[in-house]
């Protein structure tokens, strides 16, 4: 197995040492459920890190965690070495559900964080403009969001989120509702932004394809509950990549075989699990 350690010179961007989060279980309130446990995860400023897991496994929580938007039962959290309180603000987020305001137009909606922040109108629209052109939607600023497809929606949640220039970004299956291709050119596009400003990215994706072909490292989780880090494979295939043309690379393949090799059967426990509670 090709397993990795972060760069350890400097601080991490992230750091999440030994956290476990326990919820009051949804079946019996009567007891708690631990969703993951002892989860230890770095990564390293301008690494882009995919965390993948069966369904249910606790990597919406770890993310929530890194966020800031939910405190771990015990465990550490740091940013850029200092001690996690609160929302994280120097992360931007992308979630799975939309996030845009149906009554503003695409720009109102990507100028909103700087407008939030306190930036002037005028500066902000300037720069929310110039971050629609950079995602490819020049003209469309003064749609709105239901005029827009759902691979353009998806643009403008990303200018939204890097309008406000994060050092780390936090993606939750930000793409899966989208068709193949217009996935995979919003993952090109992704990958383009980041080569060209190299935050920190934690990604969480049910997809390891996905994952190998964008991520610098790819941590798989295992199975509910207590889910925990049970795998850590460095992707060292040449940047730029393009994410349709490297999946037929022999190294890419090799790879995933590796990695799938230690997923699958999380997955087929993680399925059983589910089967169970419905
Ligand atoms: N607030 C909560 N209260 C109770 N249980 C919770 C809460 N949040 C998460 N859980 C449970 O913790 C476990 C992990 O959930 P989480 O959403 O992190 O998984 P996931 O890996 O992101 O799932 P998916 O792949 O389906 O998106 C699940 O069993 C879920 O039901």
């Amino acid at each position: 197995m090709s397993t990795a350690s972060t760069p350890s010179s400097g601080a991490a961007a992230l750091s999440l040492e030994g956290v476990t989060c326990t919820f009051v279980s949804r079946d019996d309130p009567g007891q708690r459920y631990t969703a993951v446990r002892d989860v230890d995860l770095r990564i390293a400023p301008g690494e882009f890190v995919s965390v993948v897991g069966p369904t249910g496994c606790g990597k919406s929580t770890l993310l929530n965690v890194g966020a800031g938007l939910l405190e771990p039962s015990t465990g550490k959290v740091e940013v850029f070495g200092q001690p996690l309180k609160g929302v994280n603000a120097r992360a931007g987020y992308m979630f799975q559900a939309e996030a845009l305001m149906p009554w503003r137009s695409a720009l109102a909606n990507v100028m909103a964080g700087l407008q939030f922040r306190g930036v002037p109108d005028a500066q902000a629209r300037e720069q929310g403009e110039e971050w629609l052109r950079r995602v490819g939607l020049g003209g469309f600023g003064d749609r709105y969001p239901h005029q827009l497809s759902g691979g353009m929606r998806k643009r403008v949640a990303l200018a939204q989120t890097l309008i406000l220039d994060p050092d780390i970004i936090l993606m939750d299956e930000p793409f899966s509702a989208l068709d193949i291709q217009t996935r995979q050119l919003m993952e090109n596009e992704v990958l383009e932004l980041w080569a060209a400003s190299r935050k920190a990215v934690l990604f969480i994706t049910h997809d390891l394809d996905e994952a190998i072909a964008m991520s610098d490292r790819v941590v798989v989780l295992s199975a509910g509950p207590a889910s925990h880090p049970i795998g850590e494979f460095v992707v060292d295939l040449p940047r730029p990549r393009d994410v349709a043309e490297i999946r037929t690379q022999p190294e890419f393949i090799a790879l995933h075989e590796q990695i799938w090799s230690v997923l699958r059967e999380e997955v087929l426990k993680g399925y059983a699990q589910q089967k169970r509670v419905a």
